[in-house]
């Protein structure tokens, strides 16, 4: 018979740990470099590799050591690491383990995908664990993450790596209501894992939350998290933390800024780039396309894109929060014939996360800002990373790529660049991203702004989603950086107007501004020439060329952000709720797309009916490009328009003359009636209850040819008119009004 398994002791469990960490600690000790060993290394991953100082000795009770269970760390750890099915280590996780450990600070580089996550969860679990750490200690260390979402999956991977570890953790992000309950439970907690914005606020407000027995500090996405967007919030955090402290900072796309090493107070950090001397930025098994699309036909190929891999999994990038809201909200309404999903920070906390776990377990596209472009993880099974927006720059590229083509699996990712965006294509490519150019096949390019154009007509809640995405868009190239890649003045505005299904083009201020400079700076400069009047040339030239106040006014907003979440740049501007609330306003004039002499069309319920939409081939729903075609709608659009135009007023006509005798065998009728009233009652009540009520109808019957006149007829036209069919003539009124009133001064 077998022997049941006996449980061990919980005092052995404890001496043995004891024992544990006391040889962990004596072999942390040993790794000094004032203790005369070689400081702790594993061999150098390969020769294209090296990986900053560590390859540079070799660390004999450790070398060749490429999995976890080799490490010198816990055992707790080894089995949560085992049980997460984590056996291998990584080429980053080989190079910074072995520094982490020791108590160094790191700045981690790695290609996006590779492993990054591990390298700093295991050693926060390790230095706790070895400093014996429990719930009174409070909190030992913090997580940072530019986003909601790689807060829950950094989480997610905690807890798998750390489930036979003891210690308490949290995460704290933005969005969720429970604060109250954070707040009285945040102080028991050994690790957070939080936004920047969330975890300020519980510096600022949670009474005795402190964190000054903080021993490590780490950064994902370390660069996006130093950069302006988190700036302040980011400064109030450090400068509340202990400076004896270890810090790492992890990204695909690290900084080497000395003066944000400085804000962190790092102590000679180790820099380990482990792909550096890679050919490429991007992961291996990464297959990367660019192709011109010009900006009003990025719906169209989009569209087609979709309709072409029904099976396959698709993240796609658009600038702006309202570009996502818009794209989802019409491609969804069109139905493409596979689920769709969108993601962006104005949604509220709960959808984002149901939307962010549902795109990680089935195929469907999911149509986001750049809030989904860092960290996540998605499963691994991202078919196609799309971006139909441009990136702001190679960074950014690299990240959003990079949430296809994980650890060691293949992926795919598409660019679209408009002609005026080629410079993109150079910068990638100094960036060491190998990114093939192919030209769009339009013969399958399946176009989709006549339905948009139909789609608008059918519900008016679209025009206005429309409009806000053109107007997001047009502005989230205007405030881009890079002026060589973004130019604005190089948009084809009506024709990207109209691809949206928009009837006309919303009047942008700035843009006019700018246009009306570009006009002077065109125009010969006559003044200068014929005049040497001081007054002719009041504006310097140079002016003329800026804008100060537009940018600045950006610059700032990006820092005014609810609660200081990644949205990207594009996205960024459309947290400036007061701002562009009063813009708006002003700015939604229009220009209206179409030719001279057609006509707006109002539907009944006063909403511009776009005359593309009117003539949209009503098979297809397309829009005829060909201009001939598109030359004989229009003239046939006017004809139905005079006819229908003809038609409603003769209805309204006979409509009005209906109504009129109706009134006037009423008031003939109720007259006598009132007549007998009066003649019964003989009250002052009932005299002016009279006098009130054929007031009335009086003044009605005169409105009546008020209005009338608007179909252009004269009063006397239409009294003769009406006279005719009529039971009483006007001089048969006129007679009876004029007894009743006798009757009542009498
Ligand atoms: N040693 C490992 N063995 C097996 N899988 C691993 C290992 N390390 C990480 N992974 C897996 O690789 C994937 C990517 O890991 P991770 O998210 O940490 O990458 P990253 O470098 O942080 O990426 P990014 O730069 O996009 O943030 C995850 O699915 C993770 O589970």
């Amino acid at each position: 018979m077998k022997k049941p398994k006996q449980k061990p002791n919980r005092k052995t469990v404890r001496m043995n740990e004891v024992e544990e960490i006391e040889t962990l600690n004596s072999w942390i000790d040993s790794q000094k470099p004032d203790s005369g060993t070689n400081p702790l290394s594993f061999p150098p991953l390969d020769k294209k590799a090296p990986v900053g100082r560590i390859g540079e000795s070799e660390f004999s009770a450790y070398a060749g050591s490429t999995r976890f269970d080799q490490l010198p760390i816990s055992r707790r750890t080894k089995n949560g690491l085992k049980e997460a099915g984590f056996v291998k280590m990584t080429d980053i996780q080989r190079a910074a383990l072995p520094h982490s450990l020791c108590g160094r600070d790191i700045l981690g580089a790695a290609k996006t995908g590779s492993g990054k996550t591990l390298a700093f969860v295991i050693p926060i679990l390790e230095k706790l664990y070895r400093e014996r750490w429990g719930p009174e200690d409070g909190v030992g260390s913090i997580i940072i993450s530019p986003t909601r979402e790689l807060a829950d999956q950094l989480f997610d991977v905690l807890k798998a790596v750390g489930k036979y570890h003891n210690f308490s953790a949290g995460l704290l992000i933005g969005g969720r209501k429970d604060v109250d309950t954070e707040k009285e439970r945040v102080n028991e907690l050994n690790i957070l894992v939080c936004t920047p914005g969330r975890l300020l606020q519980h510096m600022d407000e949670t009474p005795n939350f402190e964190c000054s027995q903080l021993q490590v500090l780490v950064l994902d996405e370390a660069d996006r998290i130093l950069d302006v967007g988190f700036k302040k919030t980011l400064n109030a955090i450090v400068s509340q933390l202990p400076r004896h402290r270890q810090t790492f900072l992890f990204s695909a796309t690290q900084t080497k800024s000395v003066q944000d090493l400085a804000r962190l107070s790092l102590k000679d950090p180790e820099y380990l780039s482990v792909h550096e001397e890679s050919v490429t930025a991007t992961p291996n098994h990464l297959q990367q396309t660019a192709m011109i699309v010009p900006l009003d036909q990025k719906l169209d190929m989009l569209w087609s894109f979709i309709k072409a891999h029904l099976n396959s999994k698709i993240l796609v990038f658009l600038s702006s929060c309202k570009q996502v809201k818009f794209v989802f909200e019409a491609f969804k309404k069109l139905r493409p014939g596979m689920p769709l999903k969108c993601l962006h920070g104005r949604m509220k906390q709960q959808r984002r996360m149901g939307i962010y776990s549902q795109f990680c377990e089935e195929r469907s596209v999911l149509f986001s800002t750049d809030v989904a472009s860092r960290g996540l993880d998605f499963n691994k099974a991202v078919d196609w990373v799309v971006q139909v927006d441009c990136p702001e720059d190679a960074a950014s590229y690299i990240h959003r790529v990079g949430r296809t083509a994980r650890y060691n699996s293949g992926g795919r990712s598409v660019l679209f660049l408009m002609p005026s965006e080629m410079k993109m294509l150079e910068n990638l490519r100094e960036a060491k991203i190998p990114i093939q150019f192919t030209k769009a096949n339009t013969k399958r390019l399946q176009p989709v702004s006549g339905l948009l154009s139909a789609l608008l007509v059918k519900y008016p809640d679209m025009q206005q989603l429309a409009q806000r995405a053109f107007i997001t868009y047009i502005r989230s190239i205007h405030i881009q950086k890079d002026k060589e890649v973004f130019d604005v003045m190089k948009l084809s505005i009506d024709e990207f107007s109209a691809s949206l299904g928009l009837p006309m083009t919303p009047k942008i201020r700035f843009l006019n501004q700018k246009m009306k400079e570009k006009k002077l700076l065109e125009r010969p400069p006559v003044l200068e020439l014929e005049n040497d009047d001081e007054d002719a040339s009041a504006i310097p030239k140079e002016e003329l060329l800026i804008d100060d106040s537009i940018e600045d006014k950006v610059e700032k907003d990006i820092l005014l952000t609810k609660d200081n979440e990644y949205e990207g740049k594009a996205s960024l501007i459309e947290d400036i709720i007061p701002a562009t609330r009063i813009l708006k306003k002003k700015k939604l004039k229009i220009n209206v797309h179409r030719p001279v002499g057609t006509r707006v069309v109002f539907d009944e319920e006063g909403n511009t009916l776009p005359p593309l939409a009117m003539v949209a081939d009503p098979k297809s729903g397309n829009f005829p490009l060909d201009p001939d075609q598109k030359s004989e709608y229009y003239r046939k659009l006017r004809e139905d328009m005079k006819r229908a135009d003809k038609e409603d007023k003769l209805l309204d006509r006979q409509r009005r003359r209906e109504k009129r005798v109706k009134q006037k065998m009423k008031w003939k009728k109720g007259d006598m009636e009132e007549e007998d009233e009066d003649g019964l009652s003989g009250s002052e009540e009932g005299m002016e209850h009279g006098r009130r009520k054929r007031s009335k109808i009086y003044f009605d019957s005169g409105s009546d040819n008020d209005n009338d006149n608007e179909d252009g007829e004269t009063k006397e036209n239409k009294t003769s008119k009406d006279s005719k069919g009529d039971s009483i003539t006007l001089e048969e009124q006129e007679a009876l009004a004029l007894k009743l009133l006798n009757s009542l001064h009498s």
